[in-house]
């Protein structure tokens, strides 16, 4: 008996990209793509139509403290702005992701195409997250690293989800995906896109026409979840580093979540169970997705459960 073939959105997280956080070379980026090509060459093997979305905040960073290091006393090397940065990660690891994918197609003798798109979203300049930097981006440091950092550089910077301080950036909510048409002629036609990489590219519609970069770095699942719902995807599917979200996480109590209503997301979320910047915009973007138009499903889960979590076996899904 056949099963059902989904349109699905794939949201790749941090552990997709880079395995050890410390280790930042580009080679060892691609060893680790290799690894995360398998799981969705899986789901396309099954049949389903897969949309591949990516972060980029330890990348984006990375290139970012580079070109500052880099231009420091150097007027022959200027600062490469912010939206340059996100287009320069968002092609490198779609560069990685489509040879990754390619050869692990054509290993399995799958006929299919792949290729990364360059991916503008449109973003509303008075979006508040432009006055309050909330998105996480490049390596970890310790308190006083961090206090050391917001003096000299006048950074922002916070401490995440318990894991050490980081820049903070603004990050506007994803209003529009400039490229959408073009993606969902590729998919129409029955090839593979890597799209919105990094959250996109952040851009403010001028008008005729013009659209113009901005400072910030877009939350990667909330760009997936607004391309998934441009392509009327039936699958928005976010992988992480672990197998289901929980309540009461990291504490003797905790709990793993298997399926949960929209209500129980709510309260669960003003509960504040999810850590900001780490799971709350996974949940809130499921959230979002499923409650944009009935029988929309979202799934958190890692990597390696893909498969049997669309199977209904494990992660934690949410069902409008
Ligand atoms: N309530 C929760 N349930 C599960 N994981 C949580 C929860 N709160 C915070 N986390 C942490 O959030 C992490 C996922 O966020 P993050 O690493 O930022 O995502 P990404 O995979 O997109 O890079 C998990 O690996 C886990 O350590
Ligand atoms: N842009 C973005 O959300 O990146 P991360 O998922 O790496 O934080």
């Amino acid at each position: 008996m056949g099963h059902k073939k989904n349109r699905i959105v794939l949201a790749l997280g941090g552990n997709a990209l880079q395995a050890d956080p410390k280790d930042t070379r580009a080679e060892s980026q691609l060893v680790t793509a290799k690894q995360t090509a398998k799981p969705i060459v899986d789901l396309i093997q099954e049949g389903h139509e897969v949309i591949i979305a990516h972060g980029n905040g330890p990348q984006v960073g990375q290139l970012i403290a580079t070109y500052e290091g880099a231009s420091q006393g150097n007027p022959n090397l200027p600062i490469m702005p912010f939206p340059e940065c996100g287009a320069m990660s968002q092609g490198y690891i779609g560069y990685h992701l489509q040879q990754a994918i390619r050869e692990e197609l054509f290993k399995r003798q799958i006929n299919k195409s792949i290729a990364a798109l360059v991916t503008q979203v449109v973003v509303d300049e008075k979006d508040p997250g432009f006055q309050n930097p909330t998105k996480p981006v490049g390596s970890f440091f310790t308190e006083e690293e961090a206090v050391e950092l917001m003096n000299e550089k006048g950074y922002t910077m916070k401490e995440d989800a318990g894991r050490g301080w980081r820049r903070v950036v603004a990050s506007p909510e994803p209003v529009d995906v400039v490229e959408a048409p073009l993606v969902r002629t590729l998919v129409d036609a029955g090839h593979i896109v890597i799209t919105v990489g990094g959250g996109g590219i952040p851009v403010v519609d001028r008008g005729h026409g013009r659209l113009e970069g901005v400072p910030a770095v877009i939350d990667k699942d909330f760009a997936s979840g607004k391309i998934a719902e441009i392509l009327d995807a039936d699958y928005l599917i976010i992988l992480t580093a672990v197998e289901k979200v929980a309540i009461h996480f990291n504490t003797p109590e905790q709990r793993d979540l298997d399926e949960i209503t929209i209500e129980e997301a709510l309260q669960y979320i003003e509960e504040g169970h999810f850590a900001p910047g780490s799971m709350l915009p996974k949940v809130k973007a499921a959230l979002k997705f499923v409650q944009s138009k009935p029988g929309r499903k979202a799934l958190i889960t890692s990597l390696e459960k893909a498969k049997e979590g669309i199977q209904g076996k494990t992660g934690t899904v949410l069902k409008s």
